[in-house]
């Protein structure tokens, strides 16, 4: 028999991807297809989620379904001037995934553990796309709470658009972009002394 520890991967793999990852906005095509895009939402929807809940669900958009998208979220937009751009903006990727947040009622599980398993799922598909190859980035918007865009993408009432994640393939000559580390000293504290 396999032990588990025998068949995941070294610890370093797993960190280097993690430190490595960066967000991508300039993309292009092609961006991943309907099979690949179901394996990696089977693989993210592995993220930590109280009770499986799955309190969510991804809308992809692709094609001339980003303009008509476009249009929808223009109408939302106060000037014709920013109307163009708002539209515009649905055209940066190939590949838009709407991540809708659907919080169920349960007598244990807040609303706010199902929205950070939702967070969890979205930061592990972009960290998955990463390792792949394929550019991701995720942005609030345009507009995801304008009734236009709601009605657009079908939301039902009790639904909330956390804005899309745009896929694709990162534009070749991109300068690499490794971070600094960040210094987080501020932001750990303990309680009782710390371990060695
Ligand atoms: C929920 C969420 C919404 C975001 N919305 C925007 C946005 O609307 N505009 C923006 O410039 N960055 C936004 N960001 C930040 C980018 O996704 C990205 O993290 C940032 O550009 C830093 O890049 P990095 O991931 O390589 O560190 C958002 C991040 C999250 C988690």
């Amino acid at each position: 028999m396999t032990a588990a520890s025998d068949t995941r991967p070294v610890a370093g793999d797993a960190e280097t991807a993690i430190r490595t990852r960066r967000s991508t906005i300039r993309l292009t095509g092609p961006a991943p297809g309907p099979d690949e895009l179901l394996d990696l939402l089977a693989a993210a929807a592995t993220a930590p989620d109280h009770g499986q809940l799955r309190p969510w669900r991804v809308i992809a958009i692709c094609g001339d379904a980003r303009v008509r998208l476009g249009e929808a979220a223009a109408e939302a937009a106060p000037t014709a001037d920013l109307a163009e751009r708002i539209a515009a903006k649905h055209l940066r990727a190939p590949l838009m995934l709407g991540l809708v947040f659907q919080p169920r009622d349960h007598p244990t599980i807040p609303r706010w553990e199902q929205l950070a398993a939702t967070s969890a799922m979205a930061t592990t598909l972009l960290l998955l796309l990463d390792v792949r190859g394929w550019g991701g980035v995720w942005f609030g918007g345009p507009y995801p709470d304008a009734p236009q865009v709601r009605k657009h993408l079908g939301l039902g009432g009790d639904e909330q658009l956390l804005g899309y994640l745009y896929v694709g393939t990162p534009v070749p000559g991109e300068a690499s972009r490794l971070r600094a580390t960040a210094d987080v000293r501020a932001k750990l504290s303990w309680l009782g002394g710390a371990t060695a």
